[in-house]
């Protein structure tokens, strides 16, 4: 006899990279009873009805929720609010509410006054993901080995949080649990920040306009073309992003900006030693990740304190 499937019926509000990867995989592992997914356009909801990916695709947000043990909202941060506004009483009064957000202290501030005391709500973060956005983005192996980082509030019922700790290890990830707002800090300086520093030098670089165009293109093979990579993700995520991260990003951009100060200064000064002795500590830290088989996890970053400043 075959086990009965994780959660009877699973809700997807959002269906781009994240929501369509959490679809196919939860699909693929027969983690649900079934898959219901709605869209915000009718456009995206048609596609997903084509792909054939969902058990059933709904109109609207209040829809898709109620009834699910297992809602998710897979849109972007600065949206949270209103959804969960949106689908409160619909809820089931024990169902395990969730989300994919990239920031996690706004989306609890901003989801949590909405939702009903009885129902669990656990965030999550899967720390994973393409420059692509759309319901033709996602793949199913998009989780595997990498980490899923969940933030309960103190109080949530622990049944439910491992519950949604077994979908996601389901899916190929692992689950690390942490406050929001240390997972605000440390995705600060381990995605936010090199999304900003990609945004920008794309920028400056399309700024020196036409006198070196052409050259841009022809040499961009290495560091500046993983740079165009990364700025060419999805614009709407990325503004709430920051938005809602604000103060860890500004932070972690102060530190930067010293320790670019820094090496502008050795520069000037003609100072090699100092150049290579950073080069050199830098490729250790590089050579540390892969060497441990873990390029795709986050390091150690446990002594990362709020207003913390490196020795
Ligand atoms: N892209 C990544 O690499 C990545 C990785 C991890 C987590 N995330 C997080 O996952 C979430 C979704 O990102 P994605 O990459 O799947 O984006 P996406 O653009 O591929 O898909 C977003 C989905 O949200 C819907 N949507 C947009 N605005 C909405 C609104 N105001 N109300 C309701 N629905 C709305 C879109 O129609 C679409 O279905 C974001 O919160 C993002 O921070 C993204
Ligand atoms: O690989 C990429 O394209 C990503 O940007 C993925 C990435 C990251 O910065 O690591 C981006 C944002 C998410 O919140 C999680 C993962």
């Amino acid at each position: 006899m075959t086990a009965p499937p994780l959660f009877r019926r699973i809700a997807l509000i959002g269906f781009g990279l994240i929501g369509g990867s959490i679809a196919r995989a939860a699909r693929a592992q027969g983690l649900a009873g079934e898959i219901v997914v709605t869209a915000r356009s009718a456009k995206t909801r048609a596609r997903v009805t084509e792909l054939g990916i969902a058990d059933r695709v709904v109109d609207t947000n209040a829809e898709a929720a109620s009834d699910a043990d297992l809602v998710i909202l897979c849109i972007p941060v600065g949206a949270c609010g209103a959804v969960a506004q949106e689908i409160a009483s619909h809820l089931r009064p024990d169902a395990i509410v969730s989300d994919v957000g990239s920031v996690k202290g706004a989306v609890v501030r901003e989801m949590t006054p909405y939702l009903p005391t009885s129902v669990h709500f656990v965030p999550a973060h899967p720390v994973a993901g393409t420059e692509h956005s759309g319901p033709d983005s996602g793949f199913a192996e998009l989780f595997i080995n990498r980490w899923c980082i969940l933030t309960p509030p103190d109080k949530t019922d622990i049944a439910a949080v491992d519950k949604l700790r077994a979908f996601w290890t389901a899916i190929g990830a692992r689950v690390e649990i942490m406050t929001p707002q240390h997972h605000d800090l440390v995705l600060a300086i381990t995605s936010h920040l090199p999304h900003l520093i990609a945004y920008t030098i794309v920028g400056t670089a399309d700024e020196l306009g036409e006198v070196t165009s052409s050259e841009v293109m022809k040499f961009s093979a290495g560091g500046f073309r993983d740079f165009t990579r990364i700025a060419a993700s999805d614009p709407t995520m990325w503004r709430d992003v920051f938005l809602a991260n604000k103060d860890a990003v500004l932070e972690m951009l102060g530190t930067f900006n010293e320790d670019l100060s820094k090496l502008t200064r050795a520069m000037r000064r003609g100072d090699g030693e100092a150049l290579f002795e950073h080069f050199t500590r830098t490729r250790a830290i590089r050579r540390g990740i892969v060497e441990i088989g873990q390029d795709s996890a986050a390091p150690d970053f446990g002594r990362l304190q709020t207003g913390a400043k490196k020795p």
